[in-house]
């Protein structure tokens, strides 16, 4: 009995030894299964190239596995009956050829409404990765698979209805994103639609409630705000002048106003607008359009001239970052600041009326530019409707822009949760038509806004279903041509021609911004520095729980720890410096633009 039990008993040494084959055939198993995922993200690796998708192998799985998972997510785009008086919506392009050389991988997701960015993070370690997400959620969210004529039909179509009922209603469709993002495509893409679904919708057959081909006749007028200068498109690019009116309306003078009564003529003079738009190749886009273009389709009545309605199509020059403008000369350096002077004023108008909704806030800076005091009216207006489609680049290199241009679109939908419901307007021509399919039995109508002061119900003529085919080729990118005229520089230095006060509105507008980048990149400093600290502080912690650290280590430790407090107590302070100096700007900007405001010619 007792030699059996002392016979179970492994002794000590045995032991050890049976411990040591333990962890050798643990760590075996632990290589094994190292050299096999290796293997595996290679393949992978493979699979993604051969997929035209390279990159980062792990930030892409992860994506991948992401986007199985929350796939069901999506929601069909809402109907086009219901549509907002300002509507924001995101459009994504898909990766370009360039973007796949340089192995940018594709980190933006849009779930319609929602739209997704994605980044690739490491933890702490220094090893493990993560995705970290941040998602927007607009009217409508268009995927790289989405063709311009379904961002046509949520976007456009619905302010066409409302402007052809001959009610004088305006509407304004802008696109904003980063250089490069597609606004341009989108923009000329809606441009070809539009000139088609227009003259269906005129024709006495499919619109006998509002403006028909019979009493109205459509104009255009195409110019670019370059420089700080309004250049007429259709008119050898001449200079003009943007005035305000004794009724506060916005007068650009001595604009070219050219009618358009083919469907084959509208095309040719849309074209040769866009032909005329000054563009330059970027560091982002080979054709950067460096222009805000403003292409306004007017419908008058034939007898009387009166403007019957009015639809603005904005294609805002690309937002750039300090990186962009790198390797800019003078010259492009010059454009970009004042491209980002007129959109951060675009952003302080809509600040501006954020704050009016909320706390009833009165002053809302519209004259600090050019672009906001021509946009005026599709914020001000209540017979106004808006859509502003924000496009975004998919590639992973450019997720800062990506979120600022969300960021920037969010402000705007935030602004419009503050209108009351009443100021929702619904397409005053509702038809359940999609461009693609066709319904022949379509017959609604509906309110105008309920600020226009006009409740009479709108007929809708049947047969609405023979509108917008779209056609192969509508979708194509038109030509853009270099073309200045003018020296840029010249443009720039006539700006002496403005008031004192405008020039330094013009100059503090620019400081603010050029204060926003440097604390947007001082920030990102300092997260990467405290980033280190943190693993700095880690490691010294480790040290000194150790066993048997000695005095001397300790006192190392307070050393230490000393130096990274004061780190980043020097960080904070110099945030914080800059914050108040960026604060001072914005009050100093307010004043003046009120100042400025009191005149009434630019
Ligand atoms: N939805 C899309 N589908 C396919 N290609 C696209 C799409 N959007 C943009 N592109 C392509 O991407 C490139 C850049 O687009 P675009 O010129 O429209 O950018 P942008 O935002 O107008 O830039 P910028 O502000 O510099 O003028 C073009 O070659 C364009 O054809």
């Amino acid at each position: 009995m007792s030699n059996r039990r002392r016979s179970s008993v492994v002794p000590p040494k045995d032991q050890t030894r049976l411990k040591i084959e333990r962890m050798e055939a643990e760590r075996e198993e632990r290589r094994r299964a190292m050299v096999e995922r290796k293997k595996e993200r290679a393949q992978e690796e493979q699979r993604n190239i051969a997929a035209g998708n390279p990159g980062d192998v792990d930030f892409i799985g992860m994506v991948r596995r992401w986007r199985q998972q929350h796939a069901q997510e999506i929601e069909p785009h809402d109907s086009c009956d219901a549509h907002p008086r300002i509507c924001i919506c995101v459009r994504k392009r898909p990766i370009s050829e360039k973007e796949r050389a340089r192995n940018d991988h594709d980190s933006v997701t849009c779930l319609n409404p929602a739209v997704w960015i994605h980044s690739s993070k490491v933890r702490v370690d220094g090893i493990t990765k993560y995705l970290d997400q941040t998602s927007f959620t607009f009217d409508h969210a268009f995927s790289e698979e989405a063709s311009t004529e379904d961002v046509y039909k949520h976007t456009t179509m619905p302010l066409l209805d409302f402007v052809c009922s001959g009610k004088g209603g305006r509407a304004t469709v802008f696109a904003y994103g980063q250089t490069g993002s597609g606004k341009t495509h989108t923009m000329n893409g809606i441009q070809a639609i539009l000139c088609e679904d227009l003259y269906l919708q005129l024709s006495d057959h499919a619109n006998a409630g509002g403006c028909s081909l019979k009493s109205t006749k459509i104009v255009l007028s195409f110019f670019e705000m370059y420089g700080g200068f309004v250049q007429d498109l259709l008119n050898d690019r001449n200079r003009l002048k943007v005035l305000e009116d004794g009724q506060g309306e916005i007068v650009v003078t001595g604009l070219q106003e050219v009618e358009a009564d083919t469907v084959a003529v509208f095309h040719e003079i849309v074209n040769t607008g866009n032909s005329f738009r000054t563009t330059h190749t970027t560091e982002a886009n080979d054709t950067s359009s460096r222009s805000h273009a403003i292409c306004q389709i007017l419908l008058r009545d034939k007898r009387t001239n009166k403007l019957q309605g009015k639809l603005s199509l904005v294609d805002l020059a690309g937002s750039e970052r300090g990186t962009d403008t790198k390797s800019h000369n003078s010259q492009r350096r010059a454009e970009s600041s004042d491209i980002n002077t007129s959109l951060l004023a675009l952003k302080e108008c809509i600040r501006a009326l954020d704050n009016k909704n909320k706390s009833g806030a009165k002053h809302v800076p519209y004259r600090s530019s050019k672009l906001t005091l021509i946009l005026k009216d599709c914020f001000t207006s209540p017979a106004a409707m808006t859509t502003m489609i924000a496009t975004v680049s998919p590639g992973a290199s450019a997720t800062d822009h990506s979120l600022n241009t969300l960021r920037y679109a969010g402000r705007i939908k935030e602004q419009r949760a503050g209108t009351k419901a009443g100021d929702i307007a619904k397409s005053p021509m509702r038809r359940k038509v999609s461009p693609r399919s066709a319904d022949t039995s379509s017959t609604a109508s509906d309110q105008l806004p309920n600020s226009l002061g006009i409740d009479e119900k709108t007929a809708v003529v049947e047969g609405s279903a023979t509108r917008f085919t779209p056609r192969s080729g509508t979708n194509t990118m038109l030509r853009k041509e270099v073309l200045v005229r003018r020296s840029p520089s010249d443009d720039l230095d006539a700006v002496s021609g403005a008031t004192q006060e405008e020039t330094e509105l013009r100059r503090t507008v620019q400081g603010l911004f050029e204060q926003e980048e440097a604390i947007l990149s001082m920030h990102m400093r300092n997260i990467q520095e405290n980033a280190e600290l943190l693993t700095e502080e880690g490691k010294l912690l480790q040290e000194v729980q150790r066993d048997g650290v000695d005095n001397e280590a300790i006192e190392e430790y307070i050393c230490a720890l000393e130096s990274v407090v004061e780190r980043k107590e020097t960080m904070i302070l110099s945030l914080q410096e800059k914050l108040l100096v960026f604060s001072d700007a914005l009050e100093k900007e307010q004043a003046l633009s009120k100042k400025v405001g009191s005149l009434a010619q630019y």
